[in-house]
């Protein structure tokens, strides 16, 4: 409750002269004379102090937004009391005056105690105001004629209230001063539902700035659209995706970029989220692979429009490459070897590394190819990029083409609703490892040889060619030369493949790292196990030695593991061995040694059979089972002369 002009004045007189406070002096009132008072604020005085050019240039940026928001508000508030000598000021949380609007008649007021924008208006520098109390209480308040500290302000009458940021802290202070025969009660509600609405704003202005910041900070491209598909706002990511600039995205037809009609239908009528994990999408000249999707965005009940979401197809998948581990895990220094003819290939292999042309491995199997695929791999510019194997032999003739090349939805019967990639495609960027490349039949040896050459290539049902960049390493353990004299595999195929040639030993050809090889395996074994280290003893090595092999690298690695699981003690020796290899060093001489041969055949013959026995038949994971390769099964089956059921 206000008190009148007089009696304001005359409490005045009695604090500054007397230094004792009147009942009806406003608690709020008096609270700030006694900080006055304490602070040795002169009540003959009350002249705002003026803040340097610099100061106020940086005071004035550091509040650009609250300006931005208040300004506006201060107009509008201006048109209602224009007629009266009123004007308002707009200060920041230490009282400087940024922004003021007020009519001429109150000018030689305000000269008077410099109430212009620069000059600190807080209850140190000039007493209690309607500003500096409202700052130091955190309150509104409205001062009045004898209630401002200083004499000079006595003709005046003040409202004010403190501006809070959205965590409620003070960032500025609106005030409404006038004459103080002029004072009205309304005024002081004018402030604060004036710094209401001002709050509002600047909370709105924060969200979207959050929103801003979400928005183009966002690893998708992010583009709104209203129901007349015209595109109302973009993030900076979509430039980047679309290859496009921002004016040239503003211009594309929504409609014939994306499924209108089942646009209109699942979004737009039915509110539903649309999704196609892997679509190609036209902007401008560009073709994008990618995952899209498509959220209605509604107000009051109504739809507006959609944000539609687009990933880029690469980047997924190297996120999927990364979680998945489509990589290579062996490098060069994983090769164990002492062999002239073998270190002289590891040399070649790791110069053609470096570039980009296709390699043919040839080996039995075991020897290493895969091996040395991912080496090459890892030693590339590629390196970051996927490592994708496929085992043309280990897939159903009707599958290789959909699982190399890929298929668009309903291309076939099986297909997926949404199509997929073929391996090709989620090889772009880096190696795609062909195992058995001699497997596969003349039809899709032309499609391959044609995907090789143009690295263009065509999902079954699909329209249009994706152009990928993919270094082939291809990979057989048949004499693929002799096929090609036999017309049974494409000549030009094979010195397409052919331009980079790496051939591995077998292991019975470099005994010497018969060993060294037990011995890493061995430690593999070790690495894995929580148990004591255990040790290969010296004639557990020369058994191996001594032995023919049939085998390769794979089959000593079975041998190894097997012993090392058999072994209760920690040094493995001779009796951890298979029963045909024992039996075999036992006898001694060539002919015992055939005699053990025929016995470790026994062996594996009778141990695929119990696999295949206990997998019901099915060779690929009865191969899982033996710890061998998937083209190995199948070429002892057809070797013994197994059957599968
Ligand atoms: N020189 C070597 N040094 C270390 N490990 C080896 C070596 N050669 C082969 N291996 C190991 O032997 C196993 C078989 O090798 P890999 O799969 O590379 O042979 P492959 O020739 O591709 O076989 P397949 O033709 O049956 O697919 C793997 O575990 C591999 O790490």
């Amino acid at each position: 409750m206000l008190i009148s002009y007089e009696k304001s004045i005359r409490n005045w007189e009695q604090f500054t002269k007397y230094g004792t406070l009147t009942a009806d002096t406003r608690t709020e009132i008096a609270e700030s004379w006694i900080r006055c008072r304490e602070a040795g604020v002169d009540p003959l005085h009350g002249r705002g102090e003026q803040v340097s050019s610099e100061e106020l240039f940086v005071r004035l940026s550091e509040r650009k937004q609250l300006i931005a928001v208040a300004r506006p508000v201060m107009d509008s508030v201006f048109q209602i009391i224009k007629s009266t000598v009123y004007g308002i000021v707009l200060t920041d949380q230490d009282g400087v005056i940024l922004e003021t609007v007020h009519n001429e008649d109150i000018e030689p007021e305000c000269a008077k105690v410099n109430f212009f924008q620069g000059a600190r208006w807080d209850e140190r520098s000039v007493g209690t105001n309607a500003v500096g109390t409202a700052l130091a209480t955190g309150r509104p308040i409205q001062v009045l004629g004898g209630e401002h500290y200083c004499t000079s302000h006595h003709p005046w009458t003040c409202s004010a209230a403190p501006i809070r940021d959205s965590r409620g802290s003070i960032i500025g202070c609106l005030d409404l001063s006038g004459k103080a025969e002029d004072v009205h009660t309304h005024t002081f509600g004018i402030v604060v539902s004036a710094v209401i609405s001002i709050q509002e704003q600047l909370n709105v202005m924060e969200t979207h700035g959050l929103m801003d910041t979400v928005f183009n900070s966002m690893m998708d491209g992010l583009l709104l659209i209203d129901t007349d598909y015209r595109i109302e706002r973009i993030n900076s990511r979509l430039t980047s995706i679309f290859r496009l600039d921002a004016d040239e995205i503003y211009r594309l037809n929504v409609r014939e970029m994306l499924d209108a009609g089942e646009i209109e239908e699942a979004v737009f009528s039915r509110k539903q989220h649309l999704n196609y994990p892997d679509c190609t999408i036209k902007a401008g000249e560009h073709r994008i692979d990618c995952m899209v999707d498509i959220f209605p965005y509604e107000f009051n009940n109504r739809v507006l429009g959609a944000a539609i979401l687009i990933r880029e197809a690469g980047q997924v998948r190297k996120a999927v490459h990364q979680i998945a581990g489509f990589k290579a895990n062996y490098s060069f220094g994983d090769i164990v070897t002492r062999h002239p003819v073998m270190l002289e290939t590891i040399a070649f292999a790791q110069k053609i590394a470096k570039t980009d042309c296709t390699v043919l491995i040839e080996g039995e199997s075991g020897t290493g190819k895969e091996l040395f695929a991912q080496s090459i791999h890892q030693a590339s510019s590629r390196a970051n990029g996927p490592f994708i194997a496929i085992n043309c032999a280990a897939l159903p003739k009707d599958l290789v083409e959909s699982e190399l090349f890929g298929y668009e939805k309903g291309s076939f019967t099986g297909a997926l609703r949404e199509g997929s990639p073929g391996k090709f495609e989620l090889a772009d960027g880096g190696t795609l490892f062909l195992d058995e490349i001699g497997e596969l039949s003349l039809e899709i040896q032309a499609k391959l040889l044609r995907v090789l050459d143009n690295h263009k290539v065509r999902r079954i049902g699909g329209r249009h060619e994706r152009t990928l960049d993919v270094r082939v390493i291809a990979a057989t353990n048949r004499d693929l030369q002799e096929e090609v004299a036999l017309h049974s595999y494409r000549s030009d195929l094979y010195y397409r493949l052919n331009v980079i040639n790496i051939q591995l030993l077998p292991l019975r050809e470099r005994k010497e790292d018969i060993a060294e090889l037990a011995k890493s395996f061995l430690y593999a074994c070790n690495r894995e196990s929580t148990g004591l280290p255990k040790k290969l003893s010296s004639s557990f090595l020369e058994a191996l030695q001594e032995q023919e092999w049939k085998g390769n690298a794979r089959e000593l690695q079975n041998i190894v593991k097997r012993a090392f699981y058999v072994s209760e003690s920690e040094i493995i020796d001779e009796s951890h061995l298979p029963y045909g290899m024992r039996a075999s060093r036992g006898e001694g001489g060539a002919a015992a040694r055939r005699h053990g041969m025929t016995s470790f055949r026994d062996m594996e013959r009778e141990g695929i059979k119990q696999a295949l026995q206990a997998c019901d038949g099915n060779a690929v994971l009865a191969a899982k089972l033996l710890n061998i390769g998937k083209s190995t099964i199948y070429r002892k089956i057809d070797e013994y002369g197994i059957r599968r059921k």
